[in-house]
């Protein structure tokens, strides 16, 4: 059981004839033993930079990977005994499955070949490999080039394992049964870990924190459950969640409220002064189909789906569309009247200027 721990870690790529690329720009966490911490944020913003550097497969610009209490920044890779799976597998073409997964083995721990199967028998049952163990990597799918990748970074039993987009070649069924292996063997054995993926789905289920980065820092770092409920920034609550929330400038007004347009009325969950310039945000979710009350709408195009719909509304009198989630079985068409309410407990509040939350 191994606690990581980042401090005011940083990273500039240098290039001749180019401008420097700031690409971390101080990160402070620690995960405590055992945690998985997922890591989203949009390409670019430094994600697998920051997995390199803990992996020590790239020179750190500042600050320190701490693993177990113990400075680790100045260590190879090979003397870290952190386990990496990456989305492009990096496999050993001429070498079998098995001999893929006891390699790193062998090498590093000259352990008893006896003990190295047991090892690689045991992971690849865990992962669904046992019946390739004997094929080369060009046979496989894209799929079980993952779950190979992944195997090899289980073998070695790391104290800290990296995840980097560890599930992206698998189908959707794969991927439900695979993810629930990956949090099952994580758990199981212990290892602290970071989960970089695309898909939130898949860090909101995994993960026991969440990262949220952009440009090279941690917008937020929190549960799914406080990220989602409180997003600290503009830029988080539009990042996480599906469909995305609605966000529309607006104005306070006299009554507590906020002006959209000049024309619609929206509560806030907390009172601000009046004239002041806001960004509302509500998810299409908490956004209510109302009978009599609530503010008047056109029904631009609505999408039923299995669990739920999705319309998409003009509110009279402004301009940008919004969102709104429909009960399953809900019938609307184009240009249907309807009325919509926010719960103000539900409606998020950011600064205009800066996107800071104002709850
Ligand atoms: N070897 C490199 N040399 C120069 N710039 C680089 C290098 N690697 C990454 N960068 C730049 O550093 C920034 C962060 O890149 P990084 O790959 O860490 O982001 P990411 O969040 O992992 O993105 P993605 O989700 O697309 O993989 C980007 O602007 C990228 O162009």
């Amino acid at each position: 059981m191994t606690e990581l721990e980042l401090r005011d870690l940083r990273k500039t790529y240098r290039a001749r004839g180019r401008p420097p690329v700031e690409a971390v720009r101080g990160l402070d966490v620690r995960l405590r033993s055992g945690e998985l911490l997922g890591l989203l944020g949009p390409s670019g913003c430094g994600k697998s930079t920051t997995l390199r550097m803990i992996a020590g497969l790239e020179t750190v610009t500042g600050g320190d990977v701490l693993v177990g209490g113990v400075p680790v920044t100045d260590r190879p890779a090979r003397r870290r005994n952190v386990g990496v799976a990456f989305e492009n597998y990096a496999l050993y073409p001429p070498l079998t499955v098995r001999e893929n997964l006891a390699f790193g083995l062998r090498a590093r721990r000259r352990a008893d070949r006896g003990d190295v199967d047991r090892r690689v028998a045991l992971i690849a049952e865990r992962v669904g490999l046992t019946a390739v163990l004997d094929d080369r990597p060009a046979t496989l799918s894209s799929g079980q080039k993952q779950r190979v990748s992944l195997a090899r970074a289980l073998v070695r039993e790391p104290d800290v394992l990296l995840l980097d987009e560890p599930l992206s070649h698998l189908d959707a069924a794969q991927r439900d049964t695979t993810r629930r292996e990956v949090k099952r063997i994580q758990r199981d054995l212990g290892h602290t870990a970071i989960l970089v993926t695309h898909d939130q789905e898949e860090a909101l289920s995994l993960a026991d924190r969440i990262a949220v980065m952009r440009d090279g820092v941690i917008e937020q770092l929190g549960t799914a459950h406080e990220i989602y409920d409180h997003p600290a920034t503009r830029f988080v609550a539009d990042f996480v969640g599906e469909p995305a929330i609605n966000l529309l400038p607006a104005v306070t007004a006299p009554d507590g409220r906020a002006a959209v347009s000049g024309a619609v009325l929206l509560p806030l969950p907390v009172r601000l002064p009046p004239g002041r310039e806001v960004v509302v945000g509500v998810r299409p979710e908490d956004l209510a189909l109302t009978g009599e009350d609530g503010v008047r709408a056109r029904v631009l195009a609505h999408e039923p789906l299995l669990e739920y719909g999705v319309a998409t509304l003009a509110l009279d009198g402004v301009e940008d569309p919004v969102a709104a989630l429909t009960d399953p079985g809900t019938r609307l068409a184009r240009d249907d009247r309807v009325r919509v309410a926010a719960d103000p407990g539900l409606t998020h509040v950011f600064d205009a200027e800066t996107g800071v939350s104002l709850r």
